[in-house]
């Protein structure tokens, strides 16, 4: 597969309301596509790093310009085009996982479309539908929290995920669990914003029998959570801290987390999620793909993930509406059975519309091969 160029392309997305979290509230998305241009199709990658390094220590300035001075450049050097070979090309470089998985699921896409492969089936899935979670940011009012689930149970979602903080976690937890009773699928999320010290406020949440608490501590914090797995009966489940199949491995043997959330630009691409996936799967931890408000390319993506076996938990793969009023592919549209279809078409089965590409492309950059 010979490359012909590769196009770095920003677009802004606005959010349908401001999503709130413990490291700051999103009004809008600042995202970074990378499209990659053969004679015989074009991939797709979304970069999912966001304005500023909140999240994690990428930002998408930073993942342009990596992209730009050292991923792309890498790439250009080698003529072996396999995914494993993308993936070699780029090792030398360090970090910048979001950055790479985007260059990585572009060259990717090309192939399998140029194949007729669709993502799905070169991941692996077996599932044709995955059921989907939403996430819910920190509301202004327990009232205010309660209108907004109970919006999206009547959409059909088939389990909530609060985002919680210091000051913002065992009322909001409580009114949740008792206005929607003990089936409801609930767990929280506090994004890094506790520490051990907590512990014992934090066991509060025992009582509302929560699927798990997500990144309860630092992201760099292994030790710290497995002590606190031992003090607390809600399952530990690790998000920013999980950037490898090896940080996985060593979470697992240290008894820090019992759920990884998995992420594919946050381990560097989808191979390396399903090497995560498998190496839990073989430990009998239980996996569910993350999101980080992609549109409908990432999305794509990230619904063929989730079909995996292991995915036994519903993921933050929701309909595109739960962001955006217009997304840059059709959307996806959550099901009566609180499910969204896997793409089935080559690649990643979408491709942007492109009037509504053209409509929010803030810039783009020609890198010729
Ligand atoms: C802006 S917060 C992005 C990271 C966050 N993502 C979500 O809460 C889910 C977002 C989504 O539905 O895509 C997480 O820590 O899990
Ligand atoms: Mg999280």
């Amino acid at each position: 597969m010979k490359i012909t160029g590769i196009e770095l392309r920003r677009i802004a997305m606005p959010l349908v309301t401001p999503f709130r979290t413990s490291f700051g509230t999103e009004t809008a998305r600042d995202v970074l596509l990378v499209r990659v241009a053969t004679p015989d199709a074009e991939g797709w990658g979304e970069c999912v790093a966001m304005s500023e390094p909140l999240y994690s220590p990428e930002y998408v300035d930073g993942a342009a310009d990596v992209l730009r001075r050292f991923l792309i450049p890498a790439l250009a050097e080698t003529t072996d085009r396999s995914p494993y070979a993308v993936n070699r090309a780029m090792e030398p470089i360090k970090g910048h996982r979001m950055a790479k998985a985007a260059l990585e699921t572009a060259v990717l896409d090309a192939r399998l479309r140029a194949n007729g492969e669709s993502f799905a089936s070169f991941l692996g899935a077996t599932r044709d539908r995955v059921p989907c979670g939403v996430s819910i940011g920190i509301a202004d009012s327990i009232p205010h929290l309660l209108e907004v689930v109970q919006g999206y149970v009547d959409e059909g979602y088939v389990r909530v995920k609060l985002k919680i903080e210091p000051g913002w976690d065992v009322e909001p937890v409580a009114a949740v669990r008792e206005r929607f009773g003990d089936d409801l699928m609930l767990q929280v999320d506090a994004n890094a914003a506790y520490t051990l010290a907590d512990a014992r406020h934090l066991a509060r949440l025992d009582a509302f029998d929560l699927l798990l608490i997500e990144q309860p501590l630092a992201e760099d914090d292994l030790v710290q959570h497995a002590e606190l797995a031992r003090r607390i009966t809600t399952p530990v489940c690790l998000d920013e801290s999980i950037v490898s199949a090896s940080h996985a491995a060593a979470a697992i043997s240290l008894g820090a987390c019992s759920v990884i959330n998995i992420k594919p630009g946050r381990v560097g691409g989808y191979l390396e999620a399903r090497r995560i996936h498998d190496l839990c799967r073989a430990h009998g931890i239980a996996v569910w793909c993350g999101g980080m408000l992609e549109t409908g390319l990432g999305r794509a993506a990230n619904v063929a993930l989730a079909a995996l076996p292991g995915f036994t938990l519903p993921g933050d793969t929701s309909a595109s509406r739960r962001y955006f009023a217009t997304d840059v592919t059709e959307p996806f549209v959550l099901g009566d059975d609180g499910c969204l279809a896997v793409p089935t078409g080559p690649g990643l089965g979408v491709e942007p519309v492109p009037e509504i590409l053209k409509e929010v492309t803030v810039s783009t950059e020609w890198i010729p091969f």
